[in-house]
C-alpha cells in the first residue's frame, strides 16, 4: 500500500483561484487593489527567488505588490522608518519582511513594529496572543496552508491524536493552537522529547517542522496516518551529477510513504501553500481594513 499524496501544488491553485476571485470582487464592487509589501535585506540568493515567486504570484492574482530590496548593512533604524511609512500607506494592506533578519537587527523588535493588523505573516504577538486565545487573528501562512490541506484531505478533525513535531514560533506553535481549534488532542514534540518516535506513532495527524532533513523514519509513522511535511531541507545529490542537490522534507518519504494514510511531497507540499496563503492573507486584511466581508474559505 502506498500512501495518498496531497498535492500542494494543486491546493495552491485553488486557494489562488478563490484569491484572485474576491479580488475581481474587491475591485469591482468596491474599487479596492489589495497590496501587499515585501521587505527584503541583503542579497541571499534563496530569499531573492522567494520573493520573486511571491511578487509574481501577488501579480497574477490581481494585487498589487511593492518590493523593498535593501542592502544588508541597513539599519535597524533605517528599517523601523521603512516600516512606519507601510504601516501608514493606504495601498498597503500587508507588510513581510523577509527572515531570517542579519544579527545587527533584533527581529523581535522589528515583527512587532508591523501594525497587527497588516502582518500577514501573523509573527506580531498581538496576532500570536489572538491565536493563542480564539480571537480573530492574522495566521501564519505555513501553519495556515497545512490546516488547509488537513481540512481538505480529512474534513472533520475531532478527537484526532495530532503530533506536531517541532516548537518554533513560525510553524510549530501555532500549527498546534490550530490544530487545538480542530478539536484535535495534539502533543508538541521537539529534538529533546524523550521518546520521540514512540511519540510519534501515537499520530493520526503528523506534522513535521523541525527543519532536520529526512528526520522522521517511516517507523515513526502510525499505519494509515496523515502526515504533513513542512521541512524544506537541501541535501547533496551526486546520483544527479557532480555538485547537484535536491530538496527534501523532515520525513524520509521514501520509508514513510509505504506506511502512511497520506503524505505530501517535498517539493509541491507545503512549500506553495505557504505562498498562497501569504495572498489569502493579504485579501483577509484588505477586507478587515474596509469592514468588508471576509473571503469564505480563506480563512482559519
Ligand atoms: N517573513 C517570512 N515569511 C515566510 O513565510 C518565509 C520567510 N520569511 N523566510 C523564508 C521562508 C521560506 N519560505 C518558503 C515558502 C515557499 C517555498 C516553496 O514554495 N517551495 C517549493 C520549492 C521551491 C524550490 O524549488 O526551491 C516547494 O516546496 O515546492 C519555500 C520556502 C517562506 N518563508
Amino acid at each position: 500500500m502506498s500512501a495518498t499524496l496531497i498535492d500542494g501544488k494543486a491546493f495552491a491553485a485553488t486557494i489562488r483561484e478563490k484569491v484572485a476571485g474576491h479580488v475581481r470582487h474587491l475591485h469591482g464592487e468596491h474599487g479596492l487593489t489589495p497590496g501587499l509589501a515585501v521587505v527584503l535585506l541583503g542579497e541571499d540568493p534563496a530569499s531573492q527567488v522567494y520573493v520573486r515567486n511571491k511578487g509574481k504570484q501577488t501579480v497574477e492574482a490581481g494585487m498589487a505588490s511593492f518590493e523593498h530590496k535593501l542592502p544588508v548593512e541597513t539599519s535597524q533604524a533605517e528599517l523601523l522608518a521603512l516600516i512606519a511609512r507601510l504601516n501608514a500607506a493606504p495601498a498597503v494592506h500587508g507588510i513581510l519582511v523577509q527572515l531570517p533578519l542579519p544579527a545587527h537587527i533584533d527581529a523581535g523588535k522589528v515583527l512587532d513594529a508591523i501594525d497587527p493588523a497588516k502582518d500577514v505573516d501573523g509573527f506580531h504577538v498581538l496576532n500570536v496572543g489572538r491565536l493563542a486565545t480564539g480571537q480573530k487573528a492574522m495566521v501564519p501562512c505555513t501553519p495556515l496552508g497545512c490546516l488547509m490541506m488537513l481540512r481538505g484531505h480529512l474534513g472533520d478533525m475531532s478527537g484526532a491524536e495530532a503530533v506536531v513535531v517541532g516548537r518554533s514560533n513560525i510553524v510549530g506553535k501555532p500549527m498546534a493552537q490550530l490544530l487545538l481549534g480542530e478539536n484535535c488532542t495534539v502533543t508538541i514534540a521537539h529534538s529533546r522529547t524523550r521518546d520521540l518516535g514512540e511519540v510519534c506513532r501515537r499520530a493520526d495527524i503528523l506534522v513535521a517542522a523541525v527543519g532536520r532533513a529526512q528526520m522522521i523514519p517511516g517507523d515513526w509513522v502510525r499505519p494509515g496516518a496523515t502526515v504533513i511535511d513542512v521541512g524544506i531541507n537541501r541535501i547533496a545529490a551526486p546520483e544527479r551529477g557532480e555538485g547537484k542537490t535536491r530538496l527534501v522534507g523532515d520525513v524520509d518519504f521514501d520509508s514513510a510513504v509505504g506506511v502512511a494514510g497520506a503524505i505530501t511531497p517535498v517539493p509541491g507540499g507545503v512549500g506553495p501553500m505557504t505562498i498562497a496563503c501569504l495572498l489569502a492573507n493579504t485579501v483577509t486584511a484588505c477586507c478587515r481594513a474596509n469592514d468588508l466581508a471576509e473571503p469564505e474559505g480563506l480563512t482559519a
